[in-house]
């Protein structure tokens, strides 16, 4: 996992809108970088831009991969072709060699040395009866052959290396016959160190044109001897020029640019057969295929295209949204009402912003917060609540100096001191006291440099004001913060409330918080208390104040102003110790709902 002080970033928006409860977490440190605000600007104001691009971006995507799955499976098609021809071919090959090894096994060795007239007739015999043996005779010194089916004798000119198969007595080699220019293979079947039985296969007899398919006319063949001579060789070019195999042919570079090629040898015979096609040829064979494929990544693309459009036209970034929603003061805070369960008097509120849109509608904050606080817009966020707070609450918390205001802060207030001095601006001179005010930290955000924060709190709590360490048990700092900050309140996370369930004894979380926290002198609230067994286990276990919907939900500032008329009374009349009880100590008694957020 993360190190716990490894910055996090919450993916909001328009998804959190939908699953307020659930945070994209990224192990990236990717908060400070959305942090500046001046990237988190400049991303809004190109969003339109950047989602077009995207939409570019992932349109083309279908026709890329569409055209590298299609590309992949033409060349597959092309070898398979290739495979096909290339055995048919050697398997020709290796007949013809076969031929040649058959009649020297077929004559008898002991008196072949001598030529006679016997010998020549069985040579010219054996000529006739297998019509690809082009001559057969005896070989004198690997070149020389005598004693021949058509001639007295013969030279041959070897236009390769012997090569010797797998049987030790037989030996090829690539010749050009000295008379007539003719060019073939010569297999010989050694008989003694200087003499051979040579059978001479003429190049016409390989019978190249094997591609029965589609390609027919653009592969090129080759068969060759091991040692890399050409034995007889067919290709589009020496085709198209009527030459025989071996003429010097120049082949044409394109041609031979981007090859689907295939290559078998025999296991037999020293021979090989190597087959190549141009890809383009067999592209071209697919294009009624690909054009099908093209026009769906095209479609597809498009469609992507276009849904990116409508998004990045849709709506102007958040970002913006909110900039202008702070400038047109449309941030209002709700005040949900805290109680002292322990003596059952109103114990102050804590303030939850609300967006007052221009049509009337209130946006609650799981639609805005994330992005408010990951762009920084938070601050001037909370500066205008803390000015609205001053207003609607100073002529009455003037008068109940008991009533304290609980304000969320986020860490990034905890970078400088600048909170410090807009406390003392905004409350110094207003109706509602510094110690009337808490300031909340929640766990559920790491703070980056915990002794700067320290010494901010402090600065704070010198002014009079307490910090509160909200959402306590569900984050980062647990124990180290509450001793390294200096915390007076905790609030127990709903979390942990809603654990206490009816006949429930205890809830071992809840304990141990209270117990902490007791430990360190801190007052303890519960939040999110919706039930009468929740009530009763919180007052029972000893834990100071709470709040929640079994007493009201965040209230608009005029109905929050009547509660503490209702019942904190006129402050001129009543000192704090006659505040009205709205939970008896005995039974429980608790308010109406009186309006909804
Ligand atoms: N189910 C249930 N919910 C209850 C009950 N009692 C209270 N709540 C809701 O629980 C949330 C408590 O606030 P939070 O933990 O600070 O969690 C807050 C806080 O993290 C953040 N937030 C709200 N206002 C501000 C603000 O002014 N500044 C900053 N930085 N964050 C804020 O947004 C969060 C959500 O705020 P809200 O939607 O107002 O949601 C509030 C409140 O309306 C209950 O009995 N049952």
């Amino acid at each position: 996992m993360f190190p716990s002080n490894f910055p996090l970033l919450r993916i909001s928006g328009s998804f959190s809108a939908y699953f307020p409860k659930v945070k994209l977490i990224l192990g990236l440190n990717t908060y400070s970088l959305f942090w500046r605000k001046g990237v988190y600007r400049l991303m809004n104001r190109f969003r339109s831009i950047l989602l077009m691009f995207l939409g570019v971006v992932l349109g083309v995507i279908p026709l890329f991969a569409a055209n590298i799955f299609m590309r992949d499976f033409v060349y597959k098609q092309g070898e398979q072709h290739l495979e096909q021809s290339a055995q048919r071919t050697l398997k020709h090959s290796e007949g013809l060699i076969q031929l040649a090894v058959d009649v020297f096994s077929a004559l008898p060795h002991y008196q072949v040395l001598e030529c006679g007239d016997e010998l020549q007739s069985r040579f010219r015999a054996m000529v006739l009866r297998h019509t690809t043996l082009h001559d057969v005779g005896l070989v004198y010194n690997g070149e020389f052959m005598y004693c021949s089916s058509l001639k007295e004798s013969t030279r041959f000119y070897p236009t390769s290396d012997v090569v010797i198969g797998s049987v030790p007595h037989l030996s090829y080699v690539a010749v050009n016959d000295g008379e007539t220019g003719k060019n073939g293979v010569l297999v010989k079947w050694a008989i003694s160190d200087a003499v051979s039985l040579g059978g001479f296969i003429l190049v016409d007899a390989f019978n190249l044109e094997f591609m029965q398919n589609e390609f027919a006319d653009l592969f090129r063949m080759t068969v060759s001897l091991t040692n890399s001579a050409q034995i007889a060789e067919t290709s589009p070019e020496s085709r198209l020029l009527k030459r025989a195999p071996f003429s010097l042919v120049k082949l044409d570079p394109a041609w031979t640019e981007n090859l689907i090629t295939y290559q078998q040898e025999s296991d037999r015979y020293p021979i090989t057969v190597s087959v190549g096609v141009p890809f383009q040829a067999v592209w071209d064979a697919f294009s009624g295929a690909m054009n099908v494929i093209n026009g769906l990544g095209i479609l597809i693309g498009a469609l992507i295209l276009i849904f990116f459009m409508r998004i990045s036209l849709r709506k102007p970034g958040q970002y913006d949204s909110i900039e202008q929603g702070i400038k047109r003061k449309e941030f209002i805070p709700y005040y949900q009402p805290i109680i002292d369960i322990q003596n059952g008097r109103l114990a102050g509120c804590e303030v939850l912003v609300r967006w007052r849109k221009a049509d009337g509608s209130i946006v609650s904050p799981g639609h805005f917060i994330d992005i408010a606080e990951a762009s920084g817009l938070a601050r001037p966020m909370t500066s205008l609540l803390m000015e609205k707070v001053a207003q609607d609450l100073s002529v009455s918390y003037s008068r109940h100096p008991h009533l304290k205001v609980a304000i969320n802060l986020f860490n990034r207030h905890f970078d400088d001191l600048g909170i410090v001095s807009e406390i003392e601006q905004t409350f110094g001179n207003s109706g509602v006291r510094f110690n009337q005010l808490v300031f909340e930290i929640t766990e559920r955000q790491p703070l980056e440099n915990l002794d700067r924060a320290r010494a901010i709190i402090a600065r704070m709590q010198k002014l009079g004001v307490r910090v509160a360490l909200d959402d306590a048990g569900t984050g980062h700092g647990g124990f180290a913060y509450l001793q390294k900050l200096g915390m007076n309140i905790i609030k127990i996370d709903k979390l942990f409330v809603d654990a206490i369930t009816s006949g429930c004894d205890s809830v071992p979380i809840v304990d141990s918080l209270r117990q902490m926290a007791k430990g360190m002198d801190m007052v303890v609230v519960a939040e999110g208390v919706e039930t009468e067994e929740q009530l009763d286990y919180l007052r029972r276990t000893g834990i100071d104040e709470a709040q929640g919907y079994i007493f009201a939900p965040p209230l608009p500032a005029r109905a929050y102003l009547e509660l503490v008329g209702a019942l904190g009374g006129d402050a001129n009349q009543l000192d704090d110790q006659e505040t009205p009880l709205i939970i008896s100590p005995d039974s429980l008694v608790t308010m109406p709902k009186t309006q909804t957020a």
